[in-house]
This record gives structure tokens, sequence and C-alpha cells, in this order.
């Protein structure tokens, strides 16, 4: 299903919550949702479900205004974290519920109720009683139950919060599986950016009631538009000073800005494993952690703490080490607008002869 939200606004109170919120998804897209909490994100979700209706601002889907339809009249399926199986009833009955509502024949119910068993991987579970299962596949249920009535549109809001970090990842690559091969169109909250990253064809970032920004996970952390968005996607580091870099002097050309590092636009190492007349900086590593398939290492340069990756194979480097470090490039952000810049002296045009 085609969505497209327009102008949308809510208040709780005094308080707004949603700040004019546009956006369309095209059939059959999965969208995260991803922002710190209290953003907005979640009653987003509620007034596209018809939970929560907006103050002002459209929700078309299909083209079709949906703002004063019931929630049972959207065509929406629902997994929430906290949006519990029915105990008392099997497998089988929960997934069923949404069809027997919906009038269907035994015949029907049994074979869509198969259906959605073979296709969550649910097979030989369906006598069992929620307590009888896994967080796992307890929330695979839930997904069947959703999908069941044949919703064109899912919404998913912190589907895998409850669940422990293994199982989590399998779910992710799980669901990812599943929503591309029914096709529906899926909207999902989360404030795990790995998550959205892993998951989402496209993700929006919300923060403050507003949408940030709105792209393909690799668009987002390529070209983040604010500085919100780059320190919110991926790692990076802030430096204050950048025009003092060396190959960054016309950063002072723009007025307020901040500027954001990204670990893979930072070279570290001794000064032998650079070219000659490189235009690198003197660093001191300040910290050095390990993390199972790189280091972090933290180094310190002109009063800025960078945060970087090295390779095993290297030499390993300690704390308080002198090393030399080369930056290609950074994020500069103003107030009103966002630039990559180059070291546009990376290897110096004019080399030192030793
Ligand atoms: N029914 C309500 N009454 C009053 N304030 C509310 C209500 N629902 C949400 N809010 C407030 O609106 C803001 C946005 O909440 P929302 O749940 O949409 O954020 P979120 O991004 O989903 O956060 P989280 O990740 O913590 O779920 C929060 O400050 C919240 O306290």
């Amino acid at each position: 299903m085609h969505i497209e939200v327009t102008g949308l606004n809510k208040h709780f109170g005094q308080f707004h919550a949603v700040k004019d919120v546009s956006f369309t998804i095209e059939k059959g897209h999965l969208i995260g949702l991803l922002g710190p909490s209290g953003g907005g994100k979640t009653s987003i979700l509620r007034m596209l479900a018809g939970l929560e209706s907006p103050d002002a601002g459209d929700i078309l889907f299909h083209g079709r205004r949906v703002n004063d339809l019931p929630p049972q009249e959207r065509g929406i399926g629902f997994v929430f974290q906290n949006y519990a199986l029915f105990k008392h009833m099997t497998v089988y009955d929960n997934i069923a519920f949404g069809l027997k509502i919906k009038k269907q024949s035994k015949e029907q119910i049994r074979n869509r109720v198969m259906e959605l068993v073979e296709l969550t991987g649910l097979k030989g579970f369906e006598q069992r009683y929620p307590h009888q299962l896994s967080g796992g596949q307890r929330q695979r249920v839930a997904f069947a139950r959703a999908l069941a009535p044949e919703p064109q549109l899912l919404l998913l809001d912190e589907p895998f919060a409850a669940i422990d970090a293994k199982i989590r990842q399998e779910l992710r690559s799980w669901l990812r599986d599943l929503i591309e091969r029914v096709g529906i169109t899926s909207i999902f909250v989360t404030h795990d950016q790995d998550e959205a990253i892993e998951v989402a064809d496209e993700i929006m970032i919300i923060s403050q009631g507003r949408v940030e920004q709105k792209g393909t996970p690799w668009d987002i952390y390529k070209q983040p538009q604010t500085p919100f968005v780059a320190s919110f996607i991926g790692e990076s580091s802030i430096v204050e000073n950048i025009h003092e870099l060396r190959g960054f002097e016309n950063a002072s050309d723009w007025l307020n800005t901040k500027a954001l590092i990204r670990p893979e636009y930072i070279e570290i190492g001794q000064l032998y494993e650079f070219p000659i007349a490189s235009a690198t900086e003197k660093g001191r590593i300040k910290h050095i952690h390990f993390r199972g398939s790189e280091w972090m290492v933290e180094v310190e340069v002109r009063g800025n703490t960078l945060i970087t990756y090295r390779s095993l194979e290297k030499e390993v480097l300690h704390p308080g080490d002198d090393i030399v470090v080369l930056v290609h490039r950074a994020y500069l952000f103003n107030d009103h607008d966002s630039w990559i810049m180059e070291n546009r002296m990376k290897e110096d045009p004019m080399p030192i002869h030793i």
C-alpha cells in the first residue's frame, strides 16, 4: 500500500509531540523510524494506526484519506512490543483470531493458519500455548497473527525489544526475508541503529517531533544532513577547530561550523607508514579498546579526541604512544547547510625532502 502523510501534527496538552511531519512510503517498502526516546516515533505510528487522531494533517492510504477511519477498517496489522499473545489460546488459535473476527469459514481459517505456520517456521508448534514457547517463537506467532487477515500495512513498534541479543539478530534477518516474501508495506519503530540499518529499505530519523532525514541507510550514513543525524547513525568524532587541521584550513570560511569525522576517514600509524609529505598531524593514543575484530582507538589531535579503528594485523599501539594521524575528510555543518570537505593536501603539494 502506498502511504502519504502530509503536515501531521499532534499535541498532548501544551506539548507539541509531532511537528509538521510529511513523508511518503512506496508500496512494499520497509521503513524504520529511528530516533531517541520521546522523539515522537510511537505517536506517528499510532496516528497511522488510528489509535490517536492528529490535530492537523492528512494520512492517505492508496490516495484515500483515512483520518476518520477507525483502526479496524484501515487494513493494518500490528506487532507491538507489549502487544502480548492471548495466553489461554494455542498458537493455532492466536493466529486464527483475526480470521474468526472476519467470520471466515473453518476451512478458510485452517488453510490460512497453516500457510502462516509454514511461512513463520512454526510447524509442529500449533497446539502449544505461549508459555511453552521461547521469546523468539512467541514473537513469530505475533507476526503470524498480525499477517493472517492479509493487512495492507504492517506496523511494528520495537518488535524485538524484549528479546535477547543473539535471537534478536536472527529475528532481524528472518523479518527482512518474511516481509520481502509477503511484499507488505511495513513501518517499524526502533531506537537501535544497527537494527534499522540492517532491516530497513529506508530510515526516517525522528527527533523532537520532526523528521531530521529520510533516506536509505547508506545515504543517511554517507550524506548526513545535520550534526544530529551524523552523530546518531554510526560512530563519529566532533571537532571544534577543524580549520586548524592540515588540509582543512578552508573550513574557517564557514561561520559557526561544527565538524564531524567518521572513524574510517582517519588513518593512524607511524610516520614511516605514510608517503613522504603526507598532510599528517601529530597525535597521541588516549585509549585503545579490543573490539573482537579490530581495535577501537581514541587518539588526541590538537585538543580533539578522534575515534578510529585499527586492524588487528597492524602493530599493537598503547596509550601514550606518539603517532601520526591523517584525516581524509570531514562533515561540516553550519546552521543552514551541510558539506563534505576533503583534505585538500592529503599529500602535500610541496614535498619536503629530507
Ligand atoms: N498520551 C500521551 N499523553 C501525554 N504525553 C504523551 C502521550 N503520548 C506520548 N506523549 C509524549 O509525547 C512525546 C513523544 O512520545 P512517543 O512515545 O511518540 O516517542 P517515541 O519516539 O516513540 O519514544 P520511545 O522510543 O521512548 O517510545 C514524549 O515526550 C511523550 O512523553
